[in-house]
């Protein structure tokens, strides 16, 4: 039981009787911080390419075992793959099912080798003997005359299959970027510039990959169409919400009824429709007949998820299990602006830590109100809302609050940043209100790297302002020019930045609350 000190203090600086002095303020928020720390990366390690790989690909003897189907290795095998974290994917697929792999090629970013071989992480890269090539390319993110190479060469590969061949399918995140595949007449170039004016126009991922697979021949299906009638198997690592097979690197495997009007729509509404290059017209002009498909095209694809945003976060469940907190999941799904996230988190940690038997009745209702807003059903609200008004009575040990997503910025400045460090910054000013529950906030991105910065996230808790006006920093500033990561490199020598480096992987990003148990 706690030492309950004597309430020394007016009350708008009460802190919770487990924090106590400076010293052993520190001491607490250290051991919770280093709590909130190991619990996101456990949620990384759990969605690591070989671990992934090893769930979905299950070998018995000659015969290959993928969900619930089997399929029969006889030297028949071929590998392609396309995504950030593809390479380590391909590595451990050799690893597995390689003695019958005849030949692949896998795209994969710029430099991804040389940073995985600098990163230490060996067991990404392939042995010099792999019958895969490695093809890198698609530069910051941005489909390239490499990665048209790369897409070139899986298109050779793939078209040249028999009924009596298996391909191994290897896609995750950035897939759409390094499998360029622009329909004709379109050039790479301007396919790549509508993509980029489509993104910075602010379009979602689901937009941008809708129009990507109306204008390109590989994606929505185009890959699975080129290698019929092999057998395919596509083992997927999801980044996007809710894990919508057809929009997963733009769907290659996954054959989509997209069409022209729904492209032209997307146009129209980011006020793109009167500047496009008329090759984009011609592609989209020509009527793609959907000829119903025959059903054994159908049953020679099998796209499988073999890792996702709900997969870190169950793992990451178990180890605050471990660390001796409750954990709860309210949803991979979030989304929406991040000061809405933020302010949900805000409303949470004072249900969950407002001191007295019941928290405010308020609260409640203002939380399920911003369920929309940020992409969390009501019904995981309600859900989460019982376990920790439940967690309240019982009062044993700090809850952990888990969640997921891809929130977006709104980006107003020039400043180095990312959404994770940004939402870590909006939720540690919701923590500082005049309830100092002591809770910890941390925000990462599972690939390690949170916009154009080397940090993948922060953590944050309620004392964050007081060490930011010790040090004179200027949080206003700070979210106007979108600087987080300045802020946080410079606030406290940068303790509270999120540096795991390349992870090699890449699920969206992991939100940890760990929440004290109200006092009495
Ligand atoms: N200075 C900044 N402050 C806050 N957010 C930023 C800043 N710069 C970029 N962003 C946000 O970061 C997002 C890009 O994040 P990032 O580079 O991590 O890629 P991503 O969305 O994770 O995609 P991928 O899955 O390919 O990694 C942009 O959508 C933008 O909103
Ligand atoms: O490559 C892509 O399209 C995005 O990462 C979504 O999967």
């Amino acid at each position: 039981m706690a030492q309950i000190l004597a309430l020394s203090r007016p009350l708008h600086l009460w802190r919770p009787p487990w924090m106590g002095l400076a010293s052993l303020h520190s001491r607490s928020m250290s051991s919770l911080e280093k709590r909130a720390r190991a619990v996101f990366s456990a949620a990384v390690e759990s969605v690591q390419p070989d671990i992934v790989v090893r769930r979905g690909l299950k070998r018995d003897g000659n015969k290959l075992l993928v969900g619930d189907q089997s399929f029969t290795l006889s030297n028949n095998l071929y590998v392609v793959g396309f995504g950030k974290a593809v390479l380590g994917m391909a590595a451990e697929t050799e690893r597995i099912v390689g003695d019958h792999l005849v030949k692949g090629v896998v795209s994969v970013p710029q430099g991804i080798q040389n940073t995985l071989r600098n990163h230490g992480k060996q067991r990404m890269l392939l042995e010099d003997s792999s019958k895969i090539t490695v093809m890198e390319g698609a530069k910051h993110n941005l489909p390239d005359e490499n990665a048209q190479r790369s897409a070139e060469c899986i298109q050779e590969l793939t078209s040249g299959l028999t009924e009596k061949d298996l391909l191994l399918v290897l896609i995750s995140g950035g897939g759409s970027a390094l499998l360029p595949a622009p329909a004709p007449p379109m050039s790479l170039q301007e396919k790549q510039d509508v993509t980029r004016r489509l993104a910075a126009a602010g379009a979602t991922i689901q937009e941008l990959n809708t129009v990507r697979r109306g204008l390109s021949f590989l994606k929505g299906g185009g890959l699975a169409q080129c290698a019929y009638p092999a057998q395919v198997v596509a083992l997927i690592l999801s980044d996007v919400i809710g894990d919508p097979l057809d929009l997963i690197a733009s769907g290659p495997t996954v054959r989509s009824e997209t069409r022209p009007e729904e492209v032209w729509a997307i146009f129209d509404r980011y006020k793109l429709s009167d500047s496009l290059p008329s090759s984009v017209k011609e592609v989209l002009s020509k009527t793609v007949q959907l000829q119903e498909q025959p059903q054994e095209f159908k049953d020679h694809v099998l796209n499988i998820v073999i890792g996702s945003n709900t997969t870190a976060l169950e793992c990451a469940s178990h180890r605050a299990c471990e660390l001796g907190l409750r954990p709860v999941i309210l949803s991979p799904a979030v989304c929406g602006d991040v000061r809405s996230v933020a302010r949900l988190y805000g409303l949470l940690s004072r249900f969950a830590c407002s001191p007295g038997k019941e928290p405010p009745p308020e609260l409640a209702a203002q939380i399920l109100q911003m369920g929309p807003e940020v992409g969390v059903e009501s019904w995981d609200l309600c859900r989460t809302l019982t376990v920790l008004e439940k967690e309240r009575k019982e009062g044993w040990g700090a809850t952990c609050l888990l969640a997921g997503g891809e929130p977006t910025v709104q980006l107003t400045g020039r400043g180095r940043g990312g959404r994770n460090q940004e939402l870590a910054l909006q939720v540690g000013l919701e923590l500082c209100g005049e309830l100092r529950s002591g809770a910890v906030f941390l925000s990462g991105g599972t690939d390690g790297q949170d916009g154009p910065t080397d940090a993948a996230g922060a953590v944050t808790d309620g004392e964050l302002m007081d060490e930011t006006n010790t040090q004179g920093l200027d949080v206003d500033s700070t979210l106007t020019n979108n600087d987080s990561f300045t802020f946080f490199s410079q606030l406290s020598e940068g303790r509270r930045l999120l540096m795991p480096g390349l992870t090699g992987t890449n699920v969206m990003d992991v939100h940890v609350m760990l929440l004290p148990p109200p006092a009495l």
